[in-house]
């Protein structure tokens, strides 16, 4: 029997511009993906009818029935399997916990039949795409043009969620602007990580300031993670509220978590790398 397992990484919105609306309400994006080391994780075995169970600790309040994002792919995709999904994210948290669930069970299910992985996935959601191509990428359009991007250094993270769920409609409702810029095309090249995070540093995430306004303890997030040694950059991810702070170093980084997860045992804090190999 063919049991298949995938992992669901965590997506970091390093950038996310919001530069314009289109006619049906959907945003106009170009944001620069990373993935983490860190995330879901989903195990599929051949059945004949498709059943979900939802572990981890984590797993409270996702849904269990066809709202779920991995039934919704299982769907999609024509395939019966029994599905064990291991929820690490938190969900609602603007790190694609769904989305990226979706794209998980997409590739488990497809290795796991011999069925290709349908082309049009934006159905079950904007970060779907990407989450498929996996790797470091720039996403525009709505969500479904995904240019994979080489260069992009490796970085040290800590992922911080201050357990409050955003809902993300909420927030692009929030927008005061809504034709923002863009990150330059073509972007630039980053001979050194130093060279990304200086640029980094310049660019933006459009949602951050709909969010605090939303979500004030946002702001105290970003403060707190800026506030630990080594911090050199700190932004929120998505739709919010999970932020992440960049390190030079994985000690800084690991140093800061435990840090952070003594001061807020309320908060979610995970020590990650970013688009690792
Ligand atoms: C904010 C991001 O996390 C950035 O990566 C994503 O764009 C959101 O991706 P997602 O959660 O998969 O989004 P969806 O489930 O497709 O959409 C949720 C809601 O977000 C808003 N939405 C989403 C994507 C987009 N490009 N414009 C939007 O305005 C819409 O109100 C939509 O009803
Ligand atoms: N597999 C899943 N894991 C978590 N939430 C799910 C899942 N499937 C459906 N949902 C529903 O989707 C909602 C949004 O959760 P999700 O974790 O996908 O949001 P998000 O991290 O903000 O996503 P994004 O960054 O793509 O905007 C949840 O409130 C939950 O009801």
């Amino acid at each position: 029997m063919t049991v298949v397992e995938a992992r669901a990484s965590a997506k970091i919105n390093l950038t996310l511009h919001v530069t314009g609306r289109r006619d049906d309400g959907y945003h106009l994006l170009d944001s620069l993906v990373v993935f983490a080391d860190f995330g879901d994780r989903i195990t599929v075995r051949p059945a004949t009818a498709t059943r979900l169970t939802v572990t981890g600790p984590m797993a409270a309040g996702v849904p269990v029935d066809a709202g779920n994002l991995v039934l919704k792919a299982a769907a999609l995709i024509g395939v019966s399997a029994d599905i064990m999904l291991e929820k690490y994210l938190p969900a609602a948290a603007g790190i694609g916990g769904g989305s990226s669930d979706a794209a998980a069970t997409l590739r488990a299910l497809s290795e796991m039949a011999g069925v290709a992985v349908p082309c049009d996935v934006l159905s079950l959601g904007a970060d779907v795409p990407v989450c498929l191509a996996g790797g470091a990428a720039w996403m525009r359009g709505i969500g479904e043009d995904v240019t994979p991007l080489a260069g992009v250094p490796p970085l040290y993270a800590v992922l911080v969620n201050p357990g409050v769920a955003v809902a993300t409609p909420e927030i692009f409702a929030g927008l005061t602007t809504r034709d923002n810029p863009a990150m330059p095309e073509p972007l630039p090249t980053w001979p050194e990580t130093s060279d990304f995070m200086a640029w980094l540093a310049t660019q933006r995430n459009d949602l951050q300031a709909p969010a605090i306004a939303k979500e004030p303890i946002i702001a105290e997030v970003l403060a707190t993670l800026l506030d630990t040694p080594g911090c050199q950059l700190a932004r929120m991810s998505g739709s919010g509220a999970t932020c992440f702070g960049l390190y030079d170093s994985a000690e800084r980084a690991s140093a800061a978590a435990g840090r952070l997860a003594q001061d807020r045992p309320g908060w979610w804090v995970v020590a990650t790398r970013l688009n690792a190999a």
